[in-house]
């Protein structure tokens, strides 16, 4: 079982990603060749996740260049031909801040360049795969620092709630949200995780169970319908922790469609709402959710369902895969990827500097 969504080879400058389509029940790699490769992987959501999109991006530029360079003639021809990459990556998804704001860094690292810059390209490219683990192990520890901060003394251990995958699998390693479970967990307060299957992409189920099961970290995986229900059931838990695709200046927040539900569901039972996320998510030039493009997806991704064919005895075939229709054909769809969570309904954004939190009535000040 790998947990590696990004397999980046510095001294050969080679790409793997972890095929996220074919987990949970097959672990391939798949080689990312240049930008083109990483565009459609990034499409297809081969590899998905906010910082793992737009490192994949970055690292499949730094592919290409190392092998173009040579036959770059002057630093101008070299300078248009990575903007023009960079132009072209950005397109692949619109509503995670990350890859545009890799993007935008970048050129700006070309502008202010006079000379090697290919090299420098690549070394900034490299560099983000770093900082993204020890930025999300910075969230787990502030994340876990803050939740047993609003329970009480006697609390030591707590139940949570998450949707989508926010771990190693949407990241560079460690996670956002999973990370927060996966310091509350090492630090022996997490009683219990539960998590959403989050259709249609599945990637509670598919993904973030099987990072769960992974690190053997008690946890039960529930439909994205039962939310509601689960906390009237189990009043133990105190928390909702979710991911993010982008931040917007007031602290209202694009997250995995069905986050907004869960916002309002917890603001119903009393019970915290963290977003957790590298400060890379939050868009300071976006001013409020309403401002924030949400990626529409193709109906067939809702209309079917894609998965190892289990054979008659019970067990998982890997090498069978299925692909069956669960809707009455002809029927609409509406598939939005991602949903605006208002700050009003945020106790907390967690970044890899410290808990942001806002005072009753006011948005967040992410400038402080
Ligand atoms: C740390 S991942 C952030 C974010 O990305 C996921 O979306 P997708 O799987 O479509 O790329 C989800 O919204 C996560 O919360």
């Amino acid at each position: 079982m790998s947990l590696q969504a990004i397999k980046y080879d510095g001294q050969n400058k080679t790409l793997e990603i972890l095929d996220q389509l074919k987990l949970p029940h097959q672990s391939i790699y798949v080689p990312i060749r240049n930008v083109q490769d990483a565009f459609k992987a990034i499409k297809d959501m081969v590899v998905r996740g906010a910082p793992a999109i737009a490192i994949v991006a970055a690292l499949s530029l730094a592919v290409e260049l190392n092998q173009e360079k040579a036959s770059f003639k002057t630093t101008e021809e070299a300078k248009k031909a990575i903007v023009d990459k960079l132009d072209y990556l950005v397109g692949a998804r619109p509503t995670a801040v990350n890859l545009g704001r890799a993007a935008n860094d970048l050129k700006k690292l070309v502008a202010e360049s006079s000379s090697d810059v290919v090299d420098k390209v690549i070394k900034a490219a490299e560099q983000m795969l770093v900082d993204d683990v020890s930025d999300n192990e910075n969230i787990g520890h502030y994340g876990a620092e803050w939740i047993m901060s609003q329970v009480p003394k006697s609390t030591d251990r707590i139940s949570v709630l998450t949707i989508c995958n926010t771990g190693s699998l949407a990241t560079a390693g460690y996670g956002t949200a999973l990370g927060v479970i996966r310091s509350l967990h090492a630090a022996g307060n997490l009683e219990h995780a539960y998590c959403l299957e989050t259709r249609p992409y599945n990637q509670g189920s598919r993904l973030t169970a099987y990072e769960l099961v992974h690190d053997k970290i008690p946890a039960t995986l529930i439909t994205d319908s039962m939310a509601s229900s689960l906390l009237r059931a189990h009043p133990e838990i105190k928390l909702i922790v979710v991911g993010a695709d982008r931040v917007a200046a007031n602290g209202d927040t694009a997250n995995k469609i069905g986050t907004y539900q869960l916002a309002v569901v917890a603001k119903h039972h009393g019970v915290k709402f963290v977003v957790a996320a590298p400060n890379t998510t939050i868009d300071l030039n976006t001013p409020n959710g309403d401002a924030i493009v949400i990626e529409q997806r193709a109906p067939h991704e809702l209309t079917q369902v894609k998965g190892a064919v289990v054979e008659a005895d019970g067990t998982i075939n890997p090498d069978k895969a299925a692909t069956v229709s669960t809707a009455a054909p002809g029927i609409g769809v509406w598939n939005p990827s991602f949903d605006v969570t208002p700050h009003e309904l945020i106790d907390a954004v967690v970044t890899e500097k410290r808990a942001f939190t806002r005072q009753p009535g006011a948005a967040f000040n992410f400038r402080d």
